[in-house]
């Protein structure tokens, strides 16, 4: 059988606007036939239904780009040995996906579209259980952290270091998930915000978001001596090999894998011009300028500016740091590195391309959320 997706992604475009209902009946079906399974997964399943369909979607709509696909299939099936997830329970979820596409695509739903499934799916799944028993044999399902630094800058933001039991091998611009003990099998991504030096030290930015399990754990729950579990370093938002200057645009605690970036370049011993725009919505919202124009003072060729976005009275750079961005220089010739809220990001990317960058010069990372 030949991969068609065109087939796939028909279907699953009909799909779309149902996916609430869709992913919940997928994890209804799968765990119907699959009591066992339940307990893999956390009580509350809400954040794990939108994970599902973030994933299935990247997954479709680059499912004729194979090359970034698989890199991507590759991480998610490492990362998944942390869930304990081994290669039957692939036949489990195939068959539970395949009963829900059938489902809801059912008005373009035929033979072919179903083959079409059967053969994307039996390849993506082959790609994960592949570099979760290549990894296997290489690296650990998880690490354990001992907390060793905890600072609260902002009553909702800490800076969180970390001590891994075993070297946790990451690139500068990557995330890991955390599981905290108060929340057992609830898993977060959050970005490392240093480079790595070879200590097992990994450093967070956590904001406390409202009703965020893991992210208020971290931040009002979590003392020096805790111990918490990490994921596998997963991301592709990594330094590029290049001699251009470089303009990174951080807005909130999307600063974190900026800082692991920047601090990397300035370690590789280049010189580039490194300009990097730090955006906040009141001033005691930067929680970690203080940290930054250490760097910029160690560093002459950067450049950090901070910029407000929700306080007339604040006297320094007014306005959302895509604006500023815009306003601020010509940014042509450089690399981007961006982070942040997703719609930030969205629009910073629209700007620099609309001003001519291509798009193989901006860096970024497909959202993933924290809470
Ligand atoms: N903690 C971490 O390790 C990481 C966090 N993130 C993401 O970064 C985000 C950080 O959120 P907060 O700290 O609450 O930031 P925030 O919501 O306070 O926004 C910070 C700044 O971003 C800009 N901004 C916000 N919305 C914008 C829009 N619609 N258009 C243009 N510019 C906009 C503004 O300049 C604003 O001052 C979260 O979405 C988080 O998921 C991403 C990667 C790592």
């Amino acid at each position: 059988m030949s991969l068609n997706p065109h087939l796939v992604k028909e279907s699953f475009a009909v799909i779309e606007p149902v996916a609430d209902k869709a992913a919940a009946y997928f994890y209804g079906r799968l765990f119907a036939e699959n009591p066992h399974l339940r307990g893999m997964f956390p009580p509350a399943m809400d954040v794990q239904r939108d994970r599902l369909f973030r994933a299935l979607t990247r997954i479709v709509w680059s499912v004729d780009s194979p090359g970034g696909l698989s890199a991507f299939l590759g991480q998610l099936g490492r990362d998944h040995r942390k869930y304990g997830v081994v290669a039957e329970h692939y036949t489990a979820i195939g068959n539970a996906l395949l009963a829900t596409v059938r489902r809801f695509a059912a008005e373009v739903w035929d033979t072919e579209t179903e083959a079409a499934w059967v053969t994307a799916y039996t390849a993506a799944a082959n790609i994960m259980i592949e570099s979760a028993e290549a990894d296997s044999g290489v690296s650990p399902a998880w690490w354990l952290a001992e907390v060793v630094d905890h600072e609260r800058r902002t009553p909702d933001i800490a800076v969180i270091t970390l001590r891994t039991d075993r070297d946790l091998p990451y690139l500068p611009g990557q995330y890991v998930t955390v599981q905290t003990a108060r929340w057992p099998r609830v898993w977060r991504t959050f970005s490392i915000a240093n480079a790595p030096r070879g200590d097992r030290v990994i450093r967070l930015h956590v904001r406390a978001v409202p009703g965020g399990w893991v992210s208020t754990s971290l931040v009002e729950h979590t003392r020096i001596g805790d111990t918490v579990m990490l994921g596998p370093a997963v991301g592709t938002m990594t330094p590029a090999d290049s001699a251009r200057d470089i303009l990174c645009v951080a807005g909130g605690t999307g600063l974190a894998p900026i800082k692991a970036i920047v601090e990397h370049v300035i370690g590789s011993g280049r010189r580039p011009g490194i300009h990097l725009l730090y955006g906040a919505r009141r001033a005691r919202d930067l929680y970690d300028l203080a940290d930054l124009i250490r760097m910029q003072s160690s560093f002459p060729w950067l450049r950090v500016v901070p910029v407000v976005s929700d306080q007339p009275d604040y006297d320094g750079v007014r306005g959302r740091v895509t604006e500023v961005m815009e306003r601020f220089h010509s940014w042509a010739g450089h690399d981007a590195y961006i982070c942040g809220p997703a719609a930030m990001v969205d629009d910073a990317v629209r700007r620099l391309r609309r001003s001519g960058m291509p798009a193989a010069h901006i860096h970024r990372d497909v959202a993933h959320g924290e809470s």
